[in-house]
């Protein structure tokens, strides 16, 4: 592992990877795959995302997450452990906490009218769920969710480079993946004495999926963890998605790749007042998805680290511990 301690987290450009220049996409691929075996994370432009979908993407949640919290709790669906339509504040905790994060979040999936009969995961898959209150949410968000997905794919491809794999080593496994794009609302505190004294707007964890493309981190409070423990601000322009592995791809690789800790603090007490918005798309392969350690990975300085399992194995784990599934 490279030993340099990151200010920053690195900023690429993966049209370099796209453009058709061995020379360029080679760069690409080392400068992502050296960022992954350190911090964990990266921030990337031209990742195909326009400014007007993602404005209006915001548009849309900031209407829905004004609605009363009544109104809210009829798109909650704990039956299927919130994993499509709303979830109401302080319902997730991190793993190995009880106190609720200060938020409030809505969650859409794979779009069912584009998987085949033929794919069992069209009926494994729960429905989408949809509010009547805000009706445009289901056709920005599923282009939203498209465009990230594909952007995803295309890290997936120079992980996979990378790590030494052919480079559509993850297409067949994210096809109609599990993804979730959750669209979180931290809301504003009107009196901070009247929340639980420890609870944060997300408390530090590592995210459960292969890969979080994320955007609208350029809003202050996102900090990662650095190998030394120090936490460092992550300050991603606005044409910027961030990009960081998740635990299924820390597992896969044996933490050749890393999931690094983050967390999402809370402003300063005159600022409580004050809401947050954010959108990461939590990019999962098909629930069969093998997550046993690759060989590669494995040596007699690299012991294996993690027990086999599949993601659909580990994501219900996962699930029990964040409170959301029981
Ligand atoms: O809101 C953010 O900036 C990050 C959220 C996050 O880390 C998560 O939901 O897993
Ligand atoms: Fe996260």
């Amino acid at each position: 592992m490279s030993e340099i301690l990151y200010n920053e987290i690195p900023s690429l450009d993966l049209a370099d990877f796209t453009s058709g220049d061995a020379e360029k996409k080679g760069a690409f691929v080392q400068a992502l795959g050296q960022a992954y075996n350190n911090i964990g994370f990266v921030a990337i432009k031209n990742h195909g995302l326009t400014q007007d979908l993602q404005d209006h993407l915001y548009a849309t949640i900031k209407k829905f997450f004004a609605l009363d919290d009544e109104s809210k709790a009829k798109y909650e669906r704990p039956e299927i452990g919130y994993q499509r339509g709303y979830t109401g504040k302080g319902k997730e905790h991190a793993k190995g906490r009880n106190t609720g994060d200060l938020k409030e979040f809505y969650h859409v999936g794979q779009d069912l009218d584009q998987v085949p009969d033929t794919d069992p995961v069209k009926n494994d898959y729960p429905e989408g769920v949809w509010p009547e209150e805000v009706p445009e949410l289901k056709e920005v968000s599923l282009e939203v969710y498209r465009t990230i997905e594909q952007a995803g794919k295309l890290m997936l491809r120079a992980i996979a480079i990378y790590l030494e794999l052919d480079e559509d080593y993850f297409e067949d496994k994210v096809r109609y993946g599990n993804s979730i794009l959750r669209a979180i609302h931290y809301f504003p505190i009107t009196n901070p004495d009247e929340v639980p004294e420890d609870a944060v707007r997300a408390a530090e964890h590592g995210d459960i999926n292969l890969i979080t493309l994320l955007m609208g981190a350029s809003a202050d409070g996102l900090q990662v963890k650095r190998r030394d423990g120090k936490w460092i601000p992550i300050t991603a322009l606005p044409d910027q998605l961030v990009v960081n592995v998740g635990d299924m791809l820390e597992r896969l690789t044996n933490k050749k790749l890393k999931s690094t800790i983050h967390r999402v603090v809370n402003p300063p007490r005159e600022k409580m007042n004050n809401s947050r918005y954010s959108v990461p798309f939590f990019m999962h392969p098909r629930s069969e998805m093998d997550l046993t350690c690759l060989e590669s990975c494995v040596d007699e300085q690299n012991p294996k680290q993690f027990e086999n399992a599949t993601a659909g194995e580990f994501l219900d784990e996962r699930l029990r511990e964040l409170g959301l599934k029981k």
